[in-house]
């Protein structure tokens, strides 16, 4: 195991659902402390106590130190409800927050008085070790703290910094959103398969390896997209059919397109 992952004091991660956990396991299996890791989520289910118990973190302490780090992966929608009480977490603290949509603004404005505050945005690969993270500090942050954000974040994927915030909806719609879509062309494709006269089992097998395959050739190349798209498609031959129907007018970019401005609205609805 590594033990390169270290932060100067406790962190608290507060919401230990699908995203919370994703980073949890990997920054467990990185090497951070778990003895120095507390987790509060006040309904746990018996797999996550089993799961938090088996990783030795701490859940919903009673008490605990003052953490360095907060962690804040709950639903947006209790952002409200949840902020107030982190107030007595707070000192020289830094918050992170994954939550969509919520603003730097609106995490000020629930948090004490000068509190420092990064938004981030993941995506669940971070359980594997290939999120990819954006973040955006507000004036707040220390250059030290900035690199606490960074290692947490770069512990289980990659990283990129934004210095301007509006551009997080739009980040939210592509990489927070985008391993939905994957899976989906997955399903989807399993579906093809069956009407195209497979059995259940064959055609999942085939689109997950497919969609694995694919995704690793794109991840262990600097190829770009088009090209391996191209690499596929003979003349006249099969892929070019497929692709006829896919890359038409009303086809997947158009509907990618549709499907992006949805969440890119519904982020800035969440953050309002
Ligand atoms: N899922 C994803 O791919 C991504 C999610 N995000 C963001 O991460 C956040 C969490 O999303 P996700 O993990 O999908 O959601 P989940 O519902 O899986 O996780 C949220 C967790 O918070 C718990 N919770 C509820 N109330 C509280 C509370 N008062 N204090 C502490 N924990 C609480 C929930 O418990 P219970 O279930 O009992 O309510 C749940 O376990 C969201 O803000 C989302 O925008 C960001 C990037 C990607
Ligand atoms: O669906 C959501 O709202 C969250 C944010 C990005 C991925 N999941």
């Amino acid at each position: 195991m590594a033990e390169w992952l270290q932060i100067p004091g406790p962190l608290l991660l507060v919401g230990a659902g699908k995203m919370g956990g994703a980073m949890l396991d990997g920054w467990i299996n990185l090497g951070l402390d778990p003895k120095s890791t507390y987790v509060i989520d006040p309904q746990p289910s018996p797999e996550m106590v089993a799961s938090l118990e088996a990783s030795g973190v701490t859940l919903n302490p009673t008490e605990m130190p003052m953490p360095a780090v907060i962690i804040l992966a709950v639903k947006p929608q209790m952002a409200d409800a949840v902020l107030p009480t982190l107030r007595s977490y707070i000192h020289q603290t830094l918050v992170i927050s994954v939550m969509a949509g919520k603003t730097l603004a609106t995490l000020e404005a629930g948090l004490p008085a000068g509190a420092a505050v990064v938004r981030a945005m993941p995506n669940t690969p971070a359980a594997v070790g290939r999120s990819i993270t954006v973040l955006v500090a507000n004036d707040k942050v220390a250059q030290s703290q900035r690199e606490i954000a960074d290692s947490l974040m770069a512990a289980v994927g990659e990283v990129a910094w934004l210095e301007d915030e509006s551009l997080m909806d739009a980040v939210t719609a592509v990489s927070g959103s985008g391993p939905a879509y994957v899976f989906l062309l997955a399903e989807t494709l399993t579906y093809a398969g069956l009407r195209a006269g497979l059995s259940a089992d064959m055609a999942a097998t085939l689109a997950r390896a497919t969609v694995a395959g694919a995704g690793e050739l794109l991840h262990r190349t600097d190829i770009p997209p088009a090209v391996l798209r191209k690499n596929v498609t003979s003349p006249g031959g099969t892929t070019a059919a497929a692709l006829d129907v896919l890359m038409a007018d009303d086809g997947m970019e158009a509907l990618m397109i549709k499907a992006v401005e949805a969440a890119a609205k519904r982020s800035r609805e969440l953050g309002s």
